[in-house]
């Protein structure tokens, strides 16, 4: 049956009607436009009337009828006075033109109450540090003026302040660490715990300013870092601390990162590293970074493991890696073994120099002796009666730049006091995982970073100085060990693409994948 065509109005209906709602809208508008002028006299008359009555019936009784003689009087002079009716109508409508106007509300600009309120009280907490009673006219007092203290400040979308710029009285002690640390941590407390702050101190200015820190990422996890031999990559950390950034792999997200890069070799000024930590902070997966690392540099790597828990397995037998030590006697041979290779290595290079000749070959791998918690092997040594295996570091620490040996160690908080003089003098690249207290902290670092600890803390995440360089954050790359089932696949790719080829076997356990590919050992572990 053939389909009868609608009726026009129904087929184009719609497109008419929007057309006539937009001719009626700009009818509307042009009409607005011309009549403005009337419709502010009509406003304006309208809130004239409502103001004369408002008069009137304030008026007390007694005094309207002089008030309407008043009026009557003035009215009947200037209905006799020349032009007096045209004056008055004019009069009116120019008082009607203004009091219709429709002012704009004031578009208001700078913080509102409550921003009034937190930028009040931080002011008055800061009365009692930043005044003293002999001052004529104080900066800081208590009902005092807090526009003159603060010179700028911004807010987050939750009203709370995410920078400030604030002065404080020449006198305050801002040279001295512990009233800058009591002021830290007053404005860590009144701007809002769980958020990490940056305090940036100009001493020249007697200015503070506070910035709130975004935290630092954890997705990054182990990969090849684009760096050149001798630098290694200790984590990540804000961009305001370093000048370079590195491309990187956050998930699968490609990004640029600001590294904490630490330099070794015969021009580092900071050629061996101490990590100290909390258990379960990071550190074993810090040392397994710098191994890896290291391999790809084709360095030669010793691991000494004192908590003998087999972390550093995925290591042994690979390419570059000259032993993983976790007994006592393995590791009294091994760094035995490396205090005479560093000799070797300075006596091969100090002949090659005396002859004039470029440094030989056989001494130019760089060669790290990384220890685990040497402090459990050193507590084995003394109950046996042995030598405790630290004191075989004294060579690599003292003459390890010239000969290229780099050593790392590794140490919880409760075993640093087990750690020598030597190692402590040495190790002037220094790194802080996990929860720490200030004076762990100090002990460590040397001095207080300059930001708040944050009240969760990731695995991987603290704190690390070169010399004595600037506190930088850090969250080191995610290297888990690769056997263990707790290792997420994404990560356990990760590591063991990065791992060198076998080169001997391993105990018969690993033998079955040593000759496979990475992915495929990957898939050979997670059936196992
Ligand atoms: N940077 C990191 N990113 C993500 N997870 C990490 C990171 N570092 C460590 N972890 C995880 O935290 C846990 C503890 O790590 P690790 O073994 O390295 O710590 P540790 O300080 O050596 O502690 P312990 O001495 O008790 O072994 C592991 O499950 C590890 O995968």
């Amino acid at each position: 049956m053939a389909r009868r065509p609608l009726p026009r109005i129904l087929s184009n209906g719609s497109a008419s009607i929007a057309r006539s709602r937009e001719m009626a809208r700009t009818a509307a508008d042009g009409a607005t436009d011309v009549l403005h002028p009337l419709i502010t006299i009509t406003r304006g008359l309208r809130r004239l009337a409502t103001t004369g009555r408002r008069r009137w019936a304030d008026t007390p009784k007694d005094r309207r009828g002089p008030m309407l003689f008043m009026v009557a009087a003035v009215g009947l002079v200037v209905v006799f006075i020349p032009y007096g009716p045209l004056l008055a109508f004019i009069t009116l409508m120019a008082a009607a033109g203004w009091k219709g106007r429709d002012p704009k509300p004031p578009v208001r600009t700078g913080p509102d109450d409550a921003q009034l309120e937190r930028l009040s009280s931080l002011y008055e907490a800061l009365v009692p540090y930043f005044s003293v009673p002999e001052d004529p006219s104080p900066l800081y007092a208590h009902g005092g003026e807090w526009e003159k203290a603060f010179t700028t400040f911004d807010f987050d979308g939750d009203g709370r302040v995410d920078r400030i710029d604030i002065r404080y009285p020449a006198y305050f002690a801002d040279g001295d660490a512990d009233s800058r640390a009591r002021i830290e941590q007053l404005l860590h407390a009144k701007m809002g715990r769980g958020r990490e702050y940056h305090f940036q101190w100009d001493e020249e200015g007697n200015r503070l300013t506070v910035s709130v820190l975004d935290p630092l990422p954890t997705g990054i996890a182990a990969q090849h870092f684009v760096t050149a031999p001798g630098e290694t990559v200790l984590g990540f950390t804000d961009d305001t601390g370093v000048q370079r950034t590195l491309p990187v792999l956050d998930g699968d997200e490609q990004r640029d990162m600001p590294p904490v890069v630490w330099r070794t070799g015969a021009r580092s000024t900071e050629p061996h590293l101490l990590i100290a930590g909390q258990p379960g902070s990071g550190t074993t997966s810090l040392v397994r970074s710098i191994a890896l690392q290291a391999l790809q540099h084709h360095g030669d790597v010793l691991v000494v493991e004192g908590s003998a828990t087999g972390d550093y397995a995925c290591l042994v037998g690979r390419h570059g890696v000259l032993a993983v030590e976790c007994g006592l006697t393995g590791a009294l041979a091994s760094l035995e073994w490396a205090a005479h290779e560093t000799e070797r290595r300075l006596i091969a290079a100090n002949r090659a120099r005396q002859a004039g000749h470029p440094a030989p070959d056989d001494i130019k791998r760089p060669l790290w002796i990384l220890l685990d918690r040497p402090g459990a092997l050193g507590h084995v040594a003394a109950a046996d009666g042995r030598k405790d295996p630290q004191s075989l570091l004294q060579v690599p620490l003292r003459h390890g730049r010239a000969a290229g040996v780099t050593v790392v160690v590794a140490e919880q908080f409760d075993s640093l006091d087990a750690l020598i003089d030597p190692v402590r003098q040495h190790t002037r690249a220094r790194v802080v995982l996990g929860p720490a207290t200030p004076d762990e902290l100090r002990d460590v670092l040397g001095t207080l970073p300059r930001t708040t600890p944050t009240t969760e803390i990731p695995p991987g995440r603290g704190y690390a100085r070169l010399g004595t360089g600037a506190v930088h954050r850090l969250q080191v790359p995610a290297t888990p060990d690769p056997y263990d089932d707790a290792t997420s696949e994404t990560h356990r790719k990760a590591v063991l693409a990065l791992l060198p080829e076998r080169e001997t076997p391993a105990d018969d356990d690993t033998a079955a994948i040593e000759m496979v590919p990475a992915e495929d050992e990957a898939e050979a572990l997670a059936e196992r």
